[in-house]
């Protein structure tokens, strides 16, 4: 969980100005304002909403659907167990430091990131962190009074509920949606009819007690993510890299594989996976189809890369992983992770689960294979060991299978509770038999891309914002990608008039009809509308005036929001050209 820092100076107000543009026009803002608000949790307005809903909509379609992948939708509160399996109770902790003067907790890898050369203080150990706070004397980010003395601490980031009355079953708010993929796979597998690889994808909320929420939509407690469990047969699936394998990528990889200056290095995804730069093809594979969606949905590819984890990021389970990160204002920050978890989730559920999370793997043809087992005289082995004489059968089924030698003499040694005992080989009834079997049952490995979507909204809306000057005056616009923007033509009757509010309502219900998302505006003068729409990052308005209705031919004047261009079309052609350039079949300035 680490923001690197970029290159670049920073150039804070942007996002200072794309907050308070947020707010006045309906993208997001900090919930229960009327309570005096709550950190790091955020309302999508009339307008957030829309554009979260497109972005996830975009999401489905190609991680979903385009690649054949199931959606499901898992409740957000599991039982206690769930989180015992997963390493979540045990180990999802972020380091905290408070301060003795203004007692506000921070993030201690945090401070030590934003204010030494460190990169990756989470993956130090906590005495050393509180070594580099008292070295460098760093202070509380609120107040100023310093941290030297601090004890760091660590805290564990879900958040618990009781599931019914009583606290007899203890439940957890998930912190990441993958858990309830993994938890099903019993059932997911049948619907996948057993044949891997399959994919699972769920979009929902996802909940973090953050010590610091932070950044607005950025740091919350409670966000969106869209995840994918891609589960595969370690020994045989591989990844159709021949589709992805051209695609143009700017990796910051770790270690000796950076280029020169230690910095990013622009490849193609083919060339990533030849040269060793990428280490799983899976990996590499969802990367691949990461980059074209991110620019889909406005993502600004100047400022877009993928950076691999250091080495003390990385979950202890997974081999390779690389982030897509956004530049933010000079800072990199993660938008997605992506890595091959293994088995071990599905392992672990297997382990503290009652049921099975395996696939039946059949063969082509039956195979015949020895087994050695044991049926040990247990009129012997009582009198022998009385109660652990059961013990004792296990340790030979478990050395029969491990290790057929250990019968080959005359005797077997087995070992319980630290002491080791011999016991005659007869007595133990070994016997290697042939048997024929159909197939294996094997632990697929899962490959994940996990993404956040409110820091995909907060990253279009930010590379989106721009400002120019328009006859004379200056302009703030959100230069959205049609396929996303929350809505995609304003339509304004010239003024306060019957017979173009009757033309313009007749307008709205075509392009309604026409699948578009239309907002209708008569307040305010015509130049404060297209400014609000601007804003919005509406891509055209309409507007109805007295040539519309005087003239022979019905038209209106159409506006493009980025060049401000104005062009005439006839009402008649208005909905299908507008569709048609939404669809990206036609473009304006060619009108
Ligand atoms: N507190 C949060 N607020 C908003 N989005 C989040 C938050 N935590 C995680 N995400 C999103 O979920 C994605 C996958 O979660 P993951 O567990 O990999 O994040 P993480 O590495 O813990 O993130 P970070 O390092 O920023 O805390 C992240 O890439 C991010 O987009």
């Amino acid at each position: 969980m680490s923001e690197a820092n970029g290159s670049d100076a920073a150039d804070q107000p942007t996002s200072e100005k794309l907050v308070e543009l947020a707010k006045r026009r309906g993208y997001f803002f900090q919930s229960s304002g009327a309570y005096g608000g709550v950190g790091g949790f955020y309302t999508f307005g009339p307008q957030g909403a829309s554009l979260k809903g497109n972005v996830e909509d975009a999401w489905r379609d190609r991680f979903a659907v385009a690649e054949g992948n199931m959606e499901i939708d898992a409740p957000t509160i599991m039982p206690e167990p769930v989180f015992e399996a997963s390493g979540h109770l045990e180990g999802f902790d972020d380091m905290l430091v408070e301060c003795p003067e203004c007692g506000e907790s921070h993030r201690a890898d945090h401070v030590v990131e934003d204010n030494t050369s460190y990169e990756d203080a989470e993956s130090l150990p906590i005495p050393e962190v509180e070594e580099v706070i008292a070295e460098y004397e760093l202070v509380c980010p609120s107040c100023g009074a310093g941290l030297a003395d601090q004890a760091v601490e660590t805290f564990n980031l879900m958040f618990d509920t009781n599931i019914g009355p009583g606290d007899s079953q203890p439940g957890y708010l998930r912190p990441e949606t993958a858990q309830g993929i993994f938890v099903e796979f019993p059932r997911l597998k049948e619907y996948a009819r057993n044949q891997l690889p399959f994919g699972v994808t769920q979009i929902g909320r996802a909940y973090r007690n953050e010590i610091s929420p932070r950044r607005s939509i950025i740091r919350t407690r409670e966000f969106t993510q869209a995840e994918l469990e891609y589960f595969v047969d370690p020994e045989t699936d591989e990844p159709p890299l021949e589709r992805v394998a051209d695609v143009e990528v700017r990796l910051y990889p770790v270690g000796e594989q950076n280029d020169e200056d230690g910095s990013e290095i622009e490849t193609t995804i083919g060339d990533a996976v030849e040269e060793g730069v990428i280490a799983d093809e899976w990996v590499a594979y969802f990367l691949g189809v990461a980059k074209p969606w991110y620019e889909a949905v406005g993502v600004d590819m100047d400022r877009f890369r993928f950076r691999q984890h250091l080495s003390g990021e990385r979950a202890h389970y997974a081999a390779d992983c690389w982030d897509a990160e956004s530049e933010i204002d000079g800072n990199w920050i993660e938008m997605a992770g992506f890595a091959n978890r293994t088995d071990y989730d599905l392992s672990k559920h297997e382990e503290y689960s009652e049921d099975r999370f395996t696939v039946f793997k059949q063969y082509d043809e039956p195979k015949t294979v020895e087994r050695a087992t044991v049926d040990p005289d247990m009129s012997y082995l009582g009198p022998e060991f009385g109660g652990a004489a059961q013990e004792v059968v296990s340790e030979l089924e478990t050395l029969a299978e491990r290790d057929r030698s250990a019968f080959e003499g005359e005797t077997v040694e087995i070992e319980l509770e630290g002491e080791s005992h011999e016991l005659p080989v007869e007595k133990t009834g070994f016997s290697v038999d042939e048997e024929t079997i159909a197939g294996e049952h094997v632990t697929p490995h899962v490959i994940e891309p996990s993404f956040g979507v409110d820091r995909v909204v907060y990253t279009v809306l930010h590379h989106a914002y721009s400002e120019d000057e328009v006859d004379g005056e200056e302009r703030t616009y959100l230069e959205l990608d049609p396929e996303v923007a929350p809505t995609f033509v304003g339509v304004f009757p010239l003024q306060s008039d019957d017979e173009l509010e009757a033309v313009a309502n007749d307008v709205v219900d075509d392009l309604r009809k026409a699948g578009l998302s239309v907002t209708y505006d008569d307040s305010g003068n015509i130049g404060r509308r297209y400014r609000r729409q601007d804003e919005v990052g509406t891509p055209f308005c309409v507007t109805i005036d007295y040539e519309t209705v005087e003239a022979e031919e019905t038209t209106v004047t159409v506006r493009e929001r980025d060049s401000t261009e104005q062009k005439r079309l006839a009402v008649d052609d208005l909905a299908e050209t507008l569709a048609a350039i939404r669809n990206g079949d036609r473009e304006f300035e060619a009108l």
